[in-house]
């Protein structure tokens, strides 16, 4: 499969920062999330690789073509969803529509045609005659993707599509995010500051912090499996008083096991708290003897277990690992206002999609 981005040593500095910092990467196909905290370089790099503005140094192709040397073609190819609110409020979704398309130069029949198709895939009905300043953010918002699709790239840059949406809002919009790609085989490449939506909804990550590539993987690599069984005990209803999770941890312990709490709980309480996160020990996994085990200790003990799951990684461990990361995580103000890694990563979700943890804080 041909890339659809590589930059190679891309760097952007404007007089006061440094937006991008050397960065190497390689997008293939797909449904691709770009994620960062506010000022990391998402938007930078979206404008550098349309063509519209120029990278200090390092080079960078879209669809095999040169951002420096070819970016009308890049942008006869691609389609582009900016951030900001830009809609002309005294025009209808139609007429707006009808326009970009007959910019990106489609004949007038093709472009109505194609527009009615697109704001129909998009969600807008009947609503696409009034004029725009009266819809509510979430239709504002898929009027701006109608529109970057509407000439039929092969390619979407999304630059934090689901901004300003509730949760319903961002569930849909991820939900038409995802069919852009099954349904017509268009790549995509979507910003967001909200680590959990785009672990949901993409298949591959880039990660970048202070203009700097953290990591790109498939977002199956980031949730590998660990080597760790994340174990909770009920209490010991026959002995009120008694700790069973000190009993369990014990008796593992002396059949040569390593356990410990876990402090960074399942995005709950953290350590020590009242709450499930405080509940929860982990088991090291020596060899496929440790899940017996735990299960005979618990069972010896006459108490039950509430939960046996091998761990997995959190995407947001990315940037634990980070230079300047912080210790802890701090919940963000308010739902979808997140910004830095900290709120990052408490914006991402439960460390093991099956385990039903807490939700996305951004979807919350
Ligand atoms: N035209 C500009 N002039 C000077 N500095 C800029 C300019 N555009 C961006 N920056 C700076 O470059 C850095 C990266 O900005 P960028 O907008 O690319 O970040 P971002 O990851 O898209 O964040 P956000 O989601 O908040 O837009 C920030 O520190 C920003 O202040």
């Amino acid at each position: 499969m041909s890339s659809v981005i590589t930059t190679d040593s891309l760097t952007k500095r404007f007089p006061r920062v440094t937006a991008l910092d050397r960065l190497t990467v390689d997008v293939q196909p797909g449904v691709v999330g770009l994620v960062g905290s506010n000022g990391a370089g998402k938007s930078t790099l979206i404008k550098i690789l349309l063509g519209l503005a120029p990278a200090t140094s390092g080079t960078a192709r879209v669809l095999g073509l040169d951002v420096a040397t070819e970016g009308p073609a890049i942008r006869e190819r691609v389609g582009y969803m900016p951030e900001h609110d830009c809609l002309p409020p005294d025009v209808s979704a139609t007429e707006f529509v009808v326009h970009m398309a007959r910019m990106s130069g489609l004949p007038a029949a093709a472009a109505r045609e194609r527009t009615a198709d697109t704001l129909r895939h998009v969600g807008l009905y009947e609503e696409r005659y009034r004029p725009i300043g009266g819809y509510s953010t979430g239709m504002k918002q898929r009027v701006k993707l109608a529109q970057a699709l509407v000439h039929d790239p092969q390619l979407v840059l999304l630059d934090e599509p689901t901004n300003g949406l509730d949760p319903v809002g961002r569930d849909d919009m991820l939900g038409l995010i995802r069919r852009i790609h099954s349904d017509f085989g268009i790549s995509v490449l979507v910003t967001s500051h909200l680590l959990g939506e785009l672990e949901r909804t993409c298949d591959h990550l880039v990660v970048i912090d202070g203009g700097q590539l953290l990591r790109s993987s498939s977002t199956a690599s980031f949730t590998e499996a660990t080597q760790v069984l994340a174990i909770e005990v009920t209490d010991d209803e026959e002995h009120p008083g008694t700790d069973s999770d000190a009993a369990v941890r014990d008796r593992l312990t002396a059949a040569g096991l390593t356990v410990r709490s876990d402090g960074a709980g399942t995005g709950g309480t953290g350590s020590g708290g009242s709450e499930l996160g405080g509940r929860i020990m982990l088991v090291e996994i020596e060899d496929d003897d440790t899940y017996d085990t735990v299960i005979s200790t618990v069972a010896d003990l006459g108490l039950g277990l509430v939960r046996m799951e091998q761990r997995r990684h959190r995407v947001v461990e990315i940037f634990n690992d980070a230079p300047d990361a912080p210790d802890a995580p701090a919940a963000p103000d308010a739902p979808g206002t997140a910004t830095a890694p900290a709120a990052l990563a408490a914006a991402t979700s439960s460390p093991d999609p099956q385990e039903g943890g807490p939700a996305d804080a951004g979807a919350a």
